[in-house]
């Protein structure tokens, strides 16, 4: 267990950022829960209003199989978009974050949950520490992108065309990495991109490409945290 006083700097940001978007978490919401060290803060603070009495009638949504784990570990109640499948506030990481508060998301794998559960939300808050912000997408991070294991030779000739250096994400052991979903992830080293929605458009059309790492329009506010403190911004 990490204590405050042993935290790193990005860490504390990453915690900081977190619990401030909590408290935008009103009694009998559903929330969205995100996935990622930043987005385990989320659960955690929410687990410890629970154990005050308070927030207790909220219920999660997790977005990956981790995230479900840590929920159930400290007791946080959960619920899936069958049952709800209108989310009030979901409050997640980021890998990389621009300007107009467009994203890449999918360090983690869990791209396609978290696509899903934002897209099903009212609410998309977004919580960084300031080494996430970057003046253009593609500069800092590759874009993940998930493919079935059908055909995923096909699919790494076609994000090669697309001008990316690949990678296939490596699992324990050197296996390929398998997602919730049992499929594979490309990180694809696009640098920076001029237009993401126009590369976001082209990943859609291609059939067995099930998911990328693009996330725009999804971004309500982010809460970013520095050594200059706690920041809302809303896209312009
Ligand atoms: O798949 C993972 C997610 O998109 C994460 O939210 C993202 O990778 C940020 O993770 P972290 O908060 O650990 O930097």
């Amino acid at each position: 267990m990490t204590s405050a006083s042993d935290e790193s700097e990005v860490v504390r940001f990453k915690r900081l950022a977190a619990e401030r978007a909590v408290d935008s978490i009103q009694p009998g919401m559903v929330v969205g829960l995100g996935s990622g060290s930043t987005a385990a803060f989320v659960v955690r603070r929410l687990a410890a209003l629970r154990a005050e009495g308070r927030l207790t009638d909220v219920v999660g949504v997790p977005t990956s199989v981790e995230t479900e784990v840590l929920a159930r570990s400290l007791g946080v109640p959960l619920t899936t978009l069958e049952e709800h499948p209108v989310v009030d506030l979901t409050i997640d990481g980021a890998d990389e974050v621009d300007p107009q508060l467009r994203l890449i998301k999918g360090g983690g794998g869990a791209l396609l949950r978290e696509k899903i559960v934002a897209q099903a939300s009212r609410r998309e808050i977004i919580v960084v520490d300031a080494g996430k912000l970057s003046p253009r997408l593609g500069t800092r991070w590759p874009v993940p992108v998930e493919v079935l294991p059908f055909g995923w030779r096909s699919q790494a000739l076609f994000l090669e065309g697309l001008g990316a250096r690949i990678t296939r994400r490596e699992g324990p052991g050197g296996t390929p990495y398998r997602t919730d979903q049992g499929n594979l992830i490309f990180d694809c080293a696009f640098g920076p991109i001029e237009r993401p929605e126009e590369l976001a458009a082209k990943l859609e059309a291609r059939a067995g490409i099930v998911a990328h790492g693009l996330f725009i329009g999804l971004t309500s506010e982010l809460v970013v945290a520095s050594p200059e403190g706690v920041e809302h911004r809303r896209p312009v």
